[in-house]
C-alpha cells in the first residue's frame, strides 16, 4: 500500500484519483508543523502539495520512501529540487490546469489598476463619494509589456489585445514566428521595460529571476508605469517597488504574490494607496484546482504504478510518440547496464554509450539515463534515473554519447564501454523483433543471451574438457544448467562461456568452480 500524503488544499475531485486506487491510502493534513511534517514524510512514498508547504532539504532528508512530489499547480520554487533530484526523488507539477485562471486573474487586476476600482470601493462603502479622486486610465492603445511569455504571458496578450492593447514581449525563448503568431512585438529586456505603460511579470522565481525587476530598472521605465506581479513574490525587489511608487515614477501596483507568504500586516507597500493586493489567488477557482488535482494525482499515480508518466520537471519531458519509441528499449538498457557493472572490477571512471542503427535515430537521453542507472545501482542504494546522472557527476564518471549509422549486422546495435580503475569491459545488446533484449558481445566475443536470472560468465582456455568438468561441478551442487553459450578469440586461445543457471549458485560451489583448474576467472552475474 502507498501512502500519499496531502499537505496543502487540493481539489477533493482530483484526489479522488487516488482515493479510488486499491494500492493507494490517502494522508490528507493540511497546517502541518515542521514537526509533524518530518514525521508524517517518513513513510510517504508520495507527497501532494501547493505552494504553502515548503519542502526543504531537511524535510526531505526524513523522506526515506518517497518517490514523487507532486505539485497541484505551476511553480516549484517552494520544493528544494536539487536536493530531491540528489535523493531520486521525482518531483511533477501540473503545468497547463490554472493558466486561464491566472490569466484572467491578471487581467482582472489590470483593470482594477487602471480604474482604482478596490480603492473607490472602499471610499465608497466607507460613505465617501470621491468621483474626481479615482480618475482612471483607458487600456486602449497602451502598451502592456510582458516579461516571460510562457502559458500565461501568452495568454494575458490575448486578452490584452482584445482590449487593442499594444503588447511588447520579453523572454529568452520567443522566436520571431512565436512573436508573429501571437501577434506581439518581440523585444529585449531593457526596450519592453522602456516601452510600458503597463508592465506585466510572468516569469518562474528562479536564481535568475530574482529581483529582476529592482531599482536599477525602474529607473528605465516611463513615468507613469503600472505594474504586476501574478507570477511570484521576489520578481519584483519590494523594496525598491515602494520607492519608486513613493518618488512618483511608479503610479500604481498591483500585486497577488509577496516576497514572504503571507506579509506581513504592516508591510510598507500595503500603506501606499496606489497598491492594490490579492492573497495569491492566481489560481484559485473552482476549475483550474479541479484541473491541477486531477492531472498531478493521474501522474502521480503513473510513478506509483511504475507507469509512464509526464510533467516531471527534473526529468527532460519525452514526447508521448518518443515515450513509444524508446519504451521497448528500456529493459534492455537497464540490463546491459547492470550486466556491464557486475562484469567490470575496480571503480567506474568511464563510460561510453555507442548507439547504432536505428535508435541512433532516436532522442536517446533517457535511455542513457536508464543504463546509467543500471550500472550504479549495482553499487550504490537509492539510484534511478532522476539521480543518476547527477550520482555519476558527484563522483567523477565521465559519460559519454555517441551515436553510429553503422550497427554491425543488426538492426540496432547498443553498446557500453566502461572504463575502471582495473581495465575496460564492453557489452552489446539488441532487440530482436518478436524475441525481445539479447546480449550480443561481451568484451569482443560474439554471443546470444537472453539478459535474465542468474549468469555465470566463465573465462578459459579453450581446450576439451572445460564445458564437461564445469557442468560435473555444478551438476554436484544441483544447479541446473538452462543456457549455454561459448565464445572464442581462436582455436585453442582465450574464450568465454555464459551460463544461464535455474537458481543462485552457492560460495562452496562457486569456489569449487574457480579452482577446478581450468577455468580462469568466474563471475556471478544477477539481472
Ligand atoms: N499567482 C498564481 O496563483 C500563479 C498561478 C500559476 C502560475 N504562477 C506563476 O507564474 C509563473 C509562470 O507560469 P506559466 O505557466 O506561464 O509558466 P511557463 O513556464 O509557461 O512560462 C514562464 C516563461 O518565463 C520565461 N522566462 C524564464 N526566465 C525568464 C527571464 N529571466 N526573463 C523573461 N522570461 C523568462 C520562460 O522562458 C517561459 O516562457 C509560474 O512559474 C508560477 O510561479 C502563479
Ligand atoms: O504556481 C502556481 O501554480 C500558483 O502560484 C498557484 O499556487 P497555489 O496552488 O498555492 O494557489
Amino acid at each position: 500500500m502507498y501512502k500519499v500524503l496531502v499537505t496543502d488544499n487540493i481539489s477533493d475531485l482530483g484526489l479522488s484519483t487516488l482515493v479510488e486506487a486499491p494500492e493507494v491510502k490517502v494522508v490528507k493534513k493540511t497546517g502541518l508543523t515542521l514537526n509533524e511534517l518530518l514525521i508524517e514524510i517518513e513513510d510517504a512514498d508520495a507527497l501532494l502539495v501547493r505552494s504553502q508547504t515548503q519542502v526543504t532539504a531537511e524535510v526531505l532528508e526524513k523522506a526515506h520512501k518517497l518517490r514523487v512530489i507532486g505539485r497541484a499547480g505551476v511553480g516549484v520554487d517552494n520544493i528544494d529540487i536539487e536536493a530531491a533530484t540528489k535523493r531520486g526523488i521525482i518531483v511533477m507539477n501540473a503545468p497547463d490546469g490554472n493558466t486561464i485562471s491566472t490569466a484572467e486573474h491578471t487581467f482582472a487586476m489590470l483593470i482594477s489598476l487602471s480604474r482604482n476600482i478596490p480603492q473607490a470601493y472602499r471610499s465608497t462603502v466607507n460613505g465617501e463619494w470621491k468621483r474626481k479622486e479615482y480618475v482612471g486610465v483607458e487600456l486602449n492603445g497602451k502598451t502592456l509589456s510582458i516579461i516571460g511569455l510562457g502559458r500565461i504571458g501568452a495568454e494575458l496578450a490575448q486578452k490584452a489585445k482584445a482590449f487593442r492593447m499594444n503588447i511588447v514581449a520579453f523572454d529568452p525563448y520567443l522566436t520571431l514566428d512565436r512573436a508573429e503568431e501571437l501577434g506581439v512585438q518581440k523585444a529585449s529586456f531593457e526596450d519592453a521595460i522602456r516601452a510600458g505603460d503597463f508592465i506585466s511579470v510572468h516569469t518562474p522565481l528562479t536564481k535568475q529571476t530574482r529581483h529582476l525587476i529592482n531599482s536599477d530598472v525602474f529607473h528605465q521605465m516611463k513615468d507613469g508605469v503600472r505594474i504586476l506581479n501574478c507570477a511570484r513574490g521576489g520578481i519584483i525587489d519590494e523594496h525598491a517597488l515602494v520607492g519608486a511608487i513613493q518618488s512618483g515614477k511608479v503610479a500604481g501596483a498591483a500585486l497577488d504574490v509577496f516576497e514572504q507568504e503571507p506579509p506581513a500586516p504592516d508591510h510598507p507597500l500595503f500603506v501606499l494607496p496606489q497598491v492594490i493586493v490579492t492573497p495569491h489567488l492566481g489560481a484559485s477557482t473552482v476549475e483550474a484546482q479541479e484541473n491541477v488535482a486531477i492531472d498531478v494525482a493521474e501522474e502521480v499515480l503513473h510513478v506509483l504504478k511504475d507507469e509512464p508518466f509526464k510533467n516531471a520537471v527534473n526529468l527532460p519531458s519525452l514526447s508521448a510518440e518518443l515515450q513509444k519509441k524508446i519504451g521497448p528499449y528500456l529493459p534492455l538498457v537497464e540490463k546491459l547496464g547492470k550486466f556491464s557493472s557486475q562484469l567490470a572490477t575496480g571503480a567506474v571512471q568511464r563510460m561510453v554509450i555507442s548507439y547504432g542503427g536505428e535508435v541512433a535515430d532516436l532522442e536517446v537521453s533517457a535511455l542513457t539515463r536508464a543504463l546509467l542507472s543500471g550500472v550504479l545501482s549495482q553499487h550504490l542504494d537509492g539510484i534511478n534515473q532522476v539521480n543518476a546522472p547527477h550520482v555519476a557527476k558527484n563522483r567523477g564518471i565521465e559519460v559519454l554519447e555517441q551515436k553510429a549509422s553503422v550497427s554491425h549486422g543488426f538492426t540496432q546495435l547498443i553498446t557500453v564501454d566502461i572504463t575502471t580503475s582495473r581495465g575496460n569491459t564492453s557489452v552489446s545488446g539488441t532487440l530482436l523483433n518478436g524475441f525481445g533484449a539479447r546480449i550480443t558481445k561481451v568484451n569482443g566475443y560474439s554471443v546470444d543471451v537472453v539478459p535474465e536470472g542468474h549468469i555465470l560468465h566463465i573465462t578459459h582456455q579453450d581446450q576439451p574438457g572445460v564445458v564437461g568438468k564445469v557442468g560435473t561441478i555444478l551438476g554436484n551442487d544441483k544447479v541446473n544448467i538452462a543456457t549455454m553459450q561459448v565464445g572464442r578469440e581462436t582455436i585453442g586461445g582465450q574464450a568465454i562461456m555464459l551460463l544461464g543457471i535455474d537458481k543462485g549458485i552457492d560460495d562452496a560451489a562457486l569456489a569449487n568452480l574457480r579452482e577446478c583448474g581450468v577455468v580462469n576467472g568466474v563471475q556471478v552475474i544477477e539481472l
